[in-house]
C-alpha cells in the first residue's frame, strides 16, 4: 500500500513538471497567435482602402497546404488543417466578419460544411431554401453561401444545378463532408423511444441498420435532419437520425453513431461568393453548357479538354426546361481557368457550344 501511494505521489510530480512546460509554451503560443492576429488586422485596414474582400479561399488553402506538408508530427495532417483553419477563422474575423446563409434549419449537415470550410468564427445564417440562399447571395444580403450539390449515394441536387446556371453567383470552393449519421435521444437510449424522425434519405442511407436494431419502432420523415434532431430535444419518446452539429446544437446523446449502411457516404457542398479566387496551385474550375442537338455535338464538346490534356472530373447533365430535349452539361475540370491549358480549352469550348457558363475556380477540397 506504501509503494502504491509513493508511486501516486511520483505520478503526479511527473505530471506536474509536463503540465508546467505545457503552461509554459501555451503562453508563448498565445503570445504569437496575438502576432499573428495583429498581421492580420493590418492586411484587413489595407484591404479596407480598396473595398478587396476579407475572405481569400486560395490563401487559406495555399497555407494550409504549405503547413501539412511542412508538418513532421505528431500532429497529423488533419490535425494541423483543423487548428489551423481555426486560427484563421478567428484572424479573418478581427478584420470583419463574414456572413454565411446556409440551407437551414439549424443542425443540418449544411451547417457542418459552414464551420468546416470557414472555422466556427463567422455569422452563420439559416435559409428555408436553397433558392433562398441564392437570392440571399444575389442580394448582397450575406458574403457567401453553402449549398448541397451532390450525394455519393443519392446523386445530384437537382435545385442547385438548376439555380447555377441562372445566378450571378460564382462557386469559391467546395466542402467534401463525410455523412456519419447518428441516432439521437435526450437520453442516450432507446427506452420508451415510440418513433424515430429522419429525413427521407437519411432513413433510406440507414435501412439496414434500422431493420435489424430497432425493427419495432415507427418511422417518420421530417423536412431535415436538423428538425428531427429539434423535435427529439423537445419529446423524450422521439429519436432522431442527424450528425455530430445536430448532436451538439440540441444536446443530445448517442444511442449509437455511424448507423449509415455505406461507410463512405459523402455529400459536396459549394461555397458560392461574389468574388474569384486566384489561382491556388490544387484548383478546380467547374462550367455548365450546352450544344446544338445534333449527332456528334457532345463528343466535339468534349473534345477540347482532350486535346489540351485537361483532366474532367465530373460529367452531369440536365434538362435545359426549353421543352426541347435540350441538355445542361455540367463539368468539372482539374486546373484553375486562369492556367494555360484550362484557358484554351475553354476558347475552343467557346466555339462548339451553344452556351457556356464559367461558375468559377475553386480550391479542391483537402481531406480534414
Ligand atoms: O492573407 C490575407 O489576405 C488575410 O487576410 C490573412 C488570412 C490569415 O489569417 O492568414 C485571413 C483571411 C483570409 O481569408 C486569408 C488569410
Amino acid at each position: 500500500m506504501g509503494n502504491s501511494e509513493k508511486s501516486d505521489v511520483d505520478i503526479n510530480q511527473e505530471l506536474l513538471k509536463f503540465r508546467d512546460q505545457i503552461d509554459a509554451l501555451d503562453l508563448q503560443i498565445l503570445g504569437l497567435l496575438n502576432q499573428r492576429a495583429r498581421l492580420a488586422q493590418d492586411i484587413g485596414h489595407v484591404k479596407a482602402k480598396t473595398d478587396a474582400p476579407v475572405m481569400r479561399p486560395e490563401r487559406e488553402a495555399q497555407v494550409l497546404d504549405k503547413l501539412t506538408n511542412a508538418n513532421q508530427g505528431p500532429l497529423s495532417a488533419p490535425h494541423v488543417r483543423t487548428l489551423f483553419k481555426e486560427i484563421m477563422s478567428a484572424c479573418r474575423s478581427l478584420e470583419r466578419e463574414v456572413h454565411v446563409a446556409f440551407l437551414g434549419p439549424l443542425g443540418t449537415y449544411s451547417e457542418q460544411a459552414v464551420w468546416s470550410f470557414f472555422g466556427h468564427c463567422v455569422q452563420a445564417e439559416p435559409v428555408e431554401t436553397i433558392e433562398e440562399a441564392f437570392r440571399q447571395l444575389d442580394a448582397e444580403q450575406v458574403d457567401f453561401a453553402v449549398v448541397p450539390v451532390e450525394n455519393s449515394t443519392e446523386g445530384s441536387v437537382a435545385r442547385t444545378l438548376d439555380a447555377l446556371v441562372d445566378s450571378h453567383a460564382s462557386i469559391c470552393g467546395e466542402v467534401q463532408l463525410p455523412i456519419h449519421h447518428q441516432l439521437l435521444t435526450q437520453s442516450g437510449s432507446l427506452q420508451g423511444i415510440q418513433k424515430i424522425c429522419a429525413h427521407p434519405q437519411a432513413l433510406a442511407q440507414c435501412r439496414n441498420w434500422l431493420a435489424q436494431n430497432a425493427p419495432q419502432i415507427q418511422q417518420e420523415t421530417v423536412s431535415s435532419n436538423g428538425a428531427a434532431a429539434k423535435l427529439a430535444s423537445e419529446d423524450p419518446t422521439v429519436a432522431a437520425i442527424a450528425g455530430q452539429t445536430a448532436r451538439e446544437r440540441y444536446s443530445l446523446k448517442a444511442v449509437q453513431e455511424h448507423i449509415q449502411d455505406d461507410a463512405n457516404n459523402t455529400t459536396r457542398f459549394l461555397v458560392l461568393g461574389k468574388q474569384q479566387p486566384g489561382p491556388s496551385g490544387i484548383d478546380k474550375t467547374s462550367l455548365v453548357a450546352s450544344v446544338p442537338n445534333q449527332p456528334g455535338a457532345v463528343y466535339k464538346m468534349l473534345e477540347p479538354m482532350n486535346a489540351q490534356n485537361v483532366s474532367m472530373t465530373r460529367l452531369e447533365s440536365r434538362p435545359a426546361r426549353t421543352g426541347r430535349w435540350e441538355y445542361y452539361f455540367f463539368i468539372d475540370l482539374q486546373g484553375h481557368q486562369q492556367d494555360a491549358a484550362v484557358a484554351r480549352a475553354l476558347d475552343d469550348l467557346r466555339q462548339s457550344a451553344s452556351f457556356l457558363k464559367v461558375l468559377g475556380s475553386y480550391p479542391a477540397a483537402q481531406r480534414t
